[in-house]
């Protein structure tokens, strides 16, 4: 069920981090002709609302080429609707795009002559083989009819999937099927590709293959977009990226930015003894580990307090293991109620779900 009080109205949303401003700040007071000199793809205030249900809400952006951009979010955080707009396949409520300098709201045609995608759900006729899928969409992109076979066979090269080209779609394993429609994406050889969850269900063998080729094609001078699950993905293959929590952009940058921005420094995660005959760890029985964390952390936060466990981040790392693995034995048999501990170094994986246990829950 939808939650009553999701902000209605772009201005409503709190909490964006700096480097989300700035970005904001820099679309709104650039003059579109310098904009478009710098940035292949630039969002202003793109605002997507269903009936009332706002689903993306103002996101602005400007991705260069050479770059691939990361849209990272959970279910329903609105990536695949930024994708669907600036598509042209859904109406855009607020704002605009604009690939190399054409507006998806004025020049949509213009536009899809620029942009390769790859939908989530793989859009293939299961009786053509994949040779003919691919001889089928290069012909709608304008390639000539003689250059149609070889192509094929260069992106099935490029791909990995040379040995079932031609094999009918319906007997392709999920994993090609995602490598037809990503190749499909990239004919014609459109600067902009946006890419919906590329990988999904690929064994991590071919998942990697399918990384190393995107890079080339980043590497080739390519506008990339893509949208992930997974932060590894990211890393591997994404110059910026972005988390998207409700129809936001919550935090914006390199991966090594924000790994030093948010990932830095250690993670304490705590399971407190619950009482007997209870789900749950009550205040009475926090309390007291709360209090000792307090006192000999003293730049500790509180990120995460559920159920039984409490996870702490530590932003100063010049605290050697040696004592916080010490303090934490001391509190233990200090017996603070503390069932287990676990003390690592933050991770992306981390800041990701730091970020997107944000999600208002609309289902
Ligand atoms: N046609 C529609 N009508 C009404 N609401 C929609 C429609 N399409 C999507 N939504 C809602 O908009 C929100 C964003 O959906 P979207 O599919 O863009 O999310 P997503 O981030 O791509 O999720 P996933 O990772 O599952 O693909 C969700 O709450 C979804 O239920």
């Amino acid at each position: 069920m939808q939650q009553s009080n999701f902000p209605k109205n772009p201005k409503d949303v709190i909490n964006e981090d700096s480097d989300v401003l700035a970005e904001k700040h820099q679309i709104r007071n650039t003059s579109q002709s310098e904009l478009f000199q710098n940035y292949t793809m630039v969002l202003s205030d793109l605002t997507k609302y269903y009936k009332d249900f706002l689903a993306v809400n103002g996101l602005c952006l400007g991705v260069k080429s050479y770059e691939c951009f990361g849209l990272l979010g959970i279910n329903g955080a609105g990536k695949t609707t930024t994708f669907k707009m600036l598509t042209g396949d859904e109406a855009i409520s607020h704002g605009d795009a604009w690939v190399q300098g054409n507006s998806i709201k004025t020049e949509i045609k213009q536009v899809q002559k620029l942009i390769g995608y790859c939908p989530q759900f793989d859009a293939l006729l299961d009786d053509l083989t994949a040779r003919e899928t691919l001889q089928m969409f290069s012909l709608l992109r304008g390639i000539p009819l003689q250059q149609c076979s070889s192509l094929a066979e260069k992106l099935a090269l490029d791909f990995n999937f040379s040995r079932h080209l031609d094999k009918q779609v319906k007997e392709l394993s999920g994993g090609n099927k995602r490598k037809l429609s990503t190749s499909i994406a990239l004919i014609g050889d459109p600067p902009v590709v946006y890419l919906d969850e590329p990988t999904t269900g690929m064994d991590p063998a071919t998942k990697r293959y399918l990384w190393n080729a995107l890079c080339r094609v980043r590497d080739s001078g390519k506008t990339i977009v893509l949208t992930s699950h997974s932060m590894e993905e990211c890393e591997a293959l994404c110059t910026r990226l972005a988390i998207m929590v409700n129809g936001n952009f919550k935090c914006l940058g390199s991966t090594q930015h924000l790994k030093s921005k948010f990932a830095e420094g250690y993670t304490i995660t705590i399971k407190v003894k619950k009482p007997e005959n209870s789900s749950a760890a009550h205040h009475s029985e926090t309390q007291p580990i709360e209090h000792f964390i307090r006192d000999n952390f003293p730049n500790s936060q509180l990120r995460e307090k559920h159920e039984e466990l409490l996870t702490y981040y530590i932003s100063d790392k010049s605290v050697p293991w040696s004592k916080m693995f010490g303090l934490l034995e001391e509190a233990k048999r200090r017996d603070l109620n503390i069932e287990d501990y676990s003390l690592g170094q933050s991770s992306l994986e981390q800041v990701f779900l730091t970020f997107t246990k944000h999600q208002f829950t609309t289902e």
